[in-house]
């Protein structure tokens, strides 16, 4: 099992936004969050990758307890997440975002850097390579030197899709990839996400474009005011009485 989210709770005051939630996301799956506006779901994120402490519960990954570790120890032991709102640097380049993405950089310590330099000049060369890498598979070359300020909706999902890739990570969990993204980026981005799967990254995935989601994941799970509701195929999920009522008239999203 490579990550599981273990009675994960968290109120604000005397609301429960997320209220003992539990499932789990086996080793190099594809996985969705759905529910309506307000359901939790991007609290959940935070808390399964550490960017909220929750009140009650754990996530465990690949086995390994998290229980309080920061977002940087997260993202080190190999699961990352993105965010509704890109949070490229947008005075930075596209490659420039890339490379900054990267872990580890032996050259961010300027002493260490001093003592030893072969080790910095070969790491650089590691990850410009990887960074060149990743560009080419996103088919981001024709904007590599573009401000991430400056690129589409789609292109800039894409860029934090990329900045996740950097950090090596095996489990990525994407806040609303396709939000504000043209039809033609959704299915490009689909297909990458589809590849990166079969090299074996797992995806949990928040998305109210439910017909793109459903072309992708396997197990949907349904949030309603801070509870799971429901979970199963896309198919179950839909035909579920209990999700229907959760949306508004019973039409999905
Ligand atoms: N810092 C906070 N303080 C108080 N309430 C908060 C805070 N953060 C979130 N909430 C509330 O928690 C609830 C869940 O918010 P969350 O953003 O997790 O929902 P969501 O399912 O991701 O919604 P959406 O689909 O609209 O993005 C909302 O009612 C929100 O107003």
């Amino acid at each position: 099992m490579s990550l599981a989210i273990q009675g994960l709770t968290k109120a604000y005051g005397g609301l429960h936004v997320v209220s003992d939630v539990r499932f789990e996301v086996p080793k190099g799956a594809l996985v969705g969050v759905i529910g309506p506006n307000g359901a939790g779901k991007s609290t959940l994120f935070s808390l399964i990758t550490g960017f909220l402490a929750a009140d009650a519960g754990d996530v465990a990954f690949e086995g390994r307890s998290l229980g309080r570790a920061s977002p940087m120890e997260r993202a080190r032991s190999g699961m990352v997440r993105t965010f509704q709102v890109p949070r490229e640097f947008s005075h930075l380049t596209v490659r420039e975002n890339l490379m900054a993405a990267a872990p580890g950089q032996a050259g961010e310590r300027l002493i260490d850097a001093f003592f030893r330099f072969g080790t910095v000049k070969a790491q650089e060369k590691e990850i410009a390579a990887k960074v060149e890498e990743t560009i080419a598979f996103l088919r981001l070359a024709k904007v590599a030197d573009v401000p991430a300020g400056r690129l589409s909706g789609g292109q800039k999902k894409l860029v934090e899709l990329g900045r996740a890739l950097m950090t090596g990570a095996r489990m990525i969990l994407l806040d609303e990839p396709f939000a504000g993204v043209n039809p033609v980026l959704i299915e490009e981005l689909s297909v990458r996400i589809r590849e990166l799967n079969e090299r074996g990254i797992g995806f949990l995935i928040i998305e109210h474009d439910l017909p793109a989601l459903n072309k992708l994941v396997s197990t949907l799970h349904v949030m309603d005011r801070g509870e799971l509701i429901a979970s199963g195929t896309p198919a179950e999920v839909l035909a579920n009485p209990r999700v229907r009522d959760a949306y508004l008239g019973g039409a999905a999203a």
